[in-house]
């Protein structure tokens, strides 16, 4: 891999992710403004490969992510990557919290953080960005009463000022990132997979008998989703994620049988577990 986008400007979690990623090796890191674009990028073959944030501990899954790969793109996980996230309030250098009345950031920092936010500060607004870099960098040309949530290694970045440090609402914050490209791995040991598939039809026990066939094969699932199927309200598709690699016989077995249950079925590629 030569280039790996992700969702910017510098100073984002998914920055980190990122890093944490390509582990010193020379790739080049590119920032996109949004998650959408990055996914349309790659799919359109202008992009090589990009990291997007799939799913979080406190606030569940980043709905955008799980819809573009159903729905719009046909895009491969090819890894996972696990992180630690703390938040921080932060405001101008001369700043103090008494004087913050909008608080800027990615929809997620800002639903990761409501309760402590509502203890810390007295009447304030709320106001989606596309990542918790871009809030910061928004505000660093404002006054005193604008404020956004975000690393410290963003605020170092902007020289600006960490008012209320770890005010995440929850000590255990992790956000699950994935590594997306055009093409499917080969084998890979110590996989994971993940698919999205549609029931075939609707009718009493049709998800248990999907989910049968893993429990049948003492295969584990490691997440489970739902989301609108956008057709009827009502039909929804399942996003399943479990242990194994395709190269396994008994994950082969579960997905032949799965193709004769789904009228819908989507492989989004097994890669290796992510390893602390
Ligand atoms: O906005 C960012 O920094 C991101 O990378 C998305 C995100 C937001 C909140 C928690 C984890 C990732």
């Amino acid at each position: 891999m030569e280039r790996l986008g992700y969702l910017g400007p510098e100073g984002t979690f998914t920055n980190e992710a990122a890093i944490e990623f390509i582990s010193g090796q020379s790739i080049s890191l590119i920032p996109y403004e949004d998650i959408q674009s990055l996914m349309l990028a790659i799919a359109n073959e202008e992009e090589e490969a990009g990291i997007v944030p799939i799913e979080n501990s406190l606030e569940g899954s980043v709905n955008i992510t799980l819809d573009l790969l159903a729905h719009k793109v046909d895009l491969k996980i090819i890894a996972e990557v696990l992180m630690p996230i703390n938040h921080n309030l932060i405001g101008q250098r001369k700043a103090n919290l008494s004087q913050v009345t909008q608080v800027l950031s990615h929809p997620q920092a800002l639903a990761q953080c409501r309760d402590n936010l509502n203890k810390i500060l007295d009447k304030f607004k709320l106001i989606n960005t596309s990542s918790t870099a871009e809030a910061v960098q928004t505000i660093s040309d404002k006054d005193s009463n604008w404020a956004a949530i975000g690393s410290k290694l963003v605020a170092r970045l902007n020289k600006l000022k960490v008012l209320e440090s770890n005010i995440q609402d929850n000590e255990l914050n992790w956000t699950r990132f994935i590594v997306l490209n055009k093409k499917e791995r080969r084998k890979v040991n110590d996989a994971k997979t993940s698919l999205i598939c549609s029931p075939l039809t609707d009718r009493p026990g049709i998800l248990y008998e999907i989910l049968k066939e893993f429990a049948q094969r003492d295969i584990n699932l490691t997440k489970i989703e739902s989301r609108p199927a956008r057709k009827m309200l009502g039909d929804y598709i399942f996003f399943i994620d479990f242990e194994g690699g395709q190269h396994k016989k008994r994950v082969r077995e579960t997905l032949t049988i799965l193709d004769n249950k789904t009228s819908f079925i989507k492989i989004l590629g097994s890669y290796p577990k992510f390893k602390y």
